[in-house]
């Protein structure tokens, strides 16, 4: 039985992992988890998990659930987050929280020892050098739960990693994969929201259409998988069937295939090195999808993957600020402050006039990070 904490559970990964639970009551426990704002349905996860700790985001809804679930401690903000991350009755932490306020709980689960199945990319973009370390210091695994290092990871399974001569991640191309710069100067949230695969939460949902969300991931891949930038390339792949490849100096490439479902890496992060049965799934028919299409990305078309193409060769300071930048960007478009190709002109600006930092520590981070909200907020107003 493995026994996990989960940050997030109430958004769409956290809720997919707790079908996974569901799913394997004999092999997972659910013994701690987050919430932000939603507090109807940390009331049902309350009531069916029943677990030792829970984490909202303002004080005053968990005392609310006190006195509703007093077998259950409920704490709140920032060291709630902390608090269920370090959980000592978890075996696992499941991060499934939103942008780079994972990146605390993170470090101190892993000072507690606990392995890592990480959702949460904004963290190992923001400070992917301080998370690695810390997870060798201490002996734990992270365990990539995003579908294409999933993949990429399975791809690499029995394989020596100096043999690897490039990491292909496929990209569906987003909402607006078909339309010219042109055609986005006036596009709504709701036609943005409108992925072609997958349903995922709001922000890499835009992510993805601005393909910041493959821009995220050529970094994610360089942090986990130690692959210079030169040697990762992003393939637009509009079917999301193959969720990406391992190319090796033979010429040989291994890929993971499957329908487009993010309970199958989840669940893969939480058994492995075992494979679980998963008996709701749709199996892929690839006679049925009969055709599989691929095609370069134009950069100039999807200027925010440059944007994270430079951030991720300079390494440094310059990740939190792109990171930083692009959460309080999308969080303007999606609250229909800014148009969409706005998004990539604040982040652009932002990133212009930042003076980076190299190798900074926790504390240069989260004071950066900071920053650069205040200063988006400040354009955009
Ligand atoms: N969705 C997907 O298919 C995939 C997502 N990911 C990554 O997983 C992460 C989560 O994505 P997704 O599930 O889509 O996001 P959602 O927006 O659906 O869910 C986010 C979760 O984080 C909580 N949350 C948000 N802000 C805070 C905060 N400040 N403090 C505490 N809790 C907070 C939300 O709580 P509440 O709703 O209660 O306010 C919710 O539980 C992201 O990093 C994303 O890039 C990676 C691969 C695929
Ligand atoms: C499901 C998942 O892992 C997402 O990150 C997905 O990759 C988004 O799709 P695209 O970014 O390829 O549009
Ligand atoms: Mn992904």
């Amino acid at each position: 039985m493995k026994s996990i904490s989960l940050l997030g559970a109430t958004g769409s990964i956290g809720i997919q992992t707790l079908d996974i639970v569901r799913d394997h009551m004999d092999s997972f426990q659910l013994v701690a988890f987050s919430a932000g704002k939603n507090i109807e349905k940390t009331r049902e996860i309350v009531g069916e998990f029943k677990p030792l700790i829970v984490s909202v985001q303002l004080e005053k809804d968990a005392l609310a659930l006190q006195k509703e679930f007093p077998k259950t401690a409920f704490v709140f903000g920032s060291q709630g987050l902390v608090e269920v991350a370090t959980c000592p009755e978890a075996d696992v932490l499941v991060n499934a929280v939103l942008g780079s306020v994972g990146l605390e709980p993170t470090l101190a689960a892993i000072r507690a020892k606990k392995n890592i199945a990480i959702a949460n990319k904004e963290t190992l973009v923001t400070a992917g050098h301080l998370v690695m370390a810390e997870a060798k210091k201490h002996d734990v695994a992270i365990l990539p739960v995003d579908s294409e290092h999933s993949a990429l990871w399975q791809s690499m399974h029995g394989e020596n990693r100096k043999d690897i001569s490039r990491l292909i991640l496929t990209a569906s191309g987003g909402s607006f994969r078909d339309q010219t710069r042109e055609d986005l100067k006036d596009v709504t949230v709701k036609e943005a929201l409108n992925h072609p695969n997958w349903s995922m939460g709001a922000k890499i949902t835009i992510d993805s259409a601005t393909l910041m969300n493959k821009g995220l991931e050529v970094i994610e891949a360089a942090v986990l998988y130690d692959v210079a930038y030169d040697n990762i390339d992003v393939l637009i792949h509009r079917e999301s069937i193959i969720h990406s490849m391992v190319e090796y100096h033979d010429t040989s490439i291994m890929a993971q295939l499957g329908t487009p479902d993010m309970r199958t890496p989840i669940q893969y992060a939480l058994s492995y090195p075992n494979r679980l049965p998963r008996s709701t799934a749709e199996r892929l028919d690839l006679a049925k999808i009969a055709q599989l299409h691929f095609e370069n990305v134009d950069l100039k078309r999807f200027r925010c993957l440059d944007f994270a193409y430079q951030a991720g060769r300079m390494g440094g300071t310059i990740l939190t600020v792109m990171n930083a930048a692009n959460e309080a960007a999308v969080g303007a478009f999606l609250q229909e402050k800014i148009k969409f190709l706005e998004i990539e002109d604040l982040i652009e600006r932002i990133m212009d006039k930042h003076v980076n930092i190299l190798q900074p520590d926790l504390e240069t981070i989260l004071h950066v990070d900071k920053e650069t909200r205040k200063s988006v907020q400040s354009m955009i107003k």
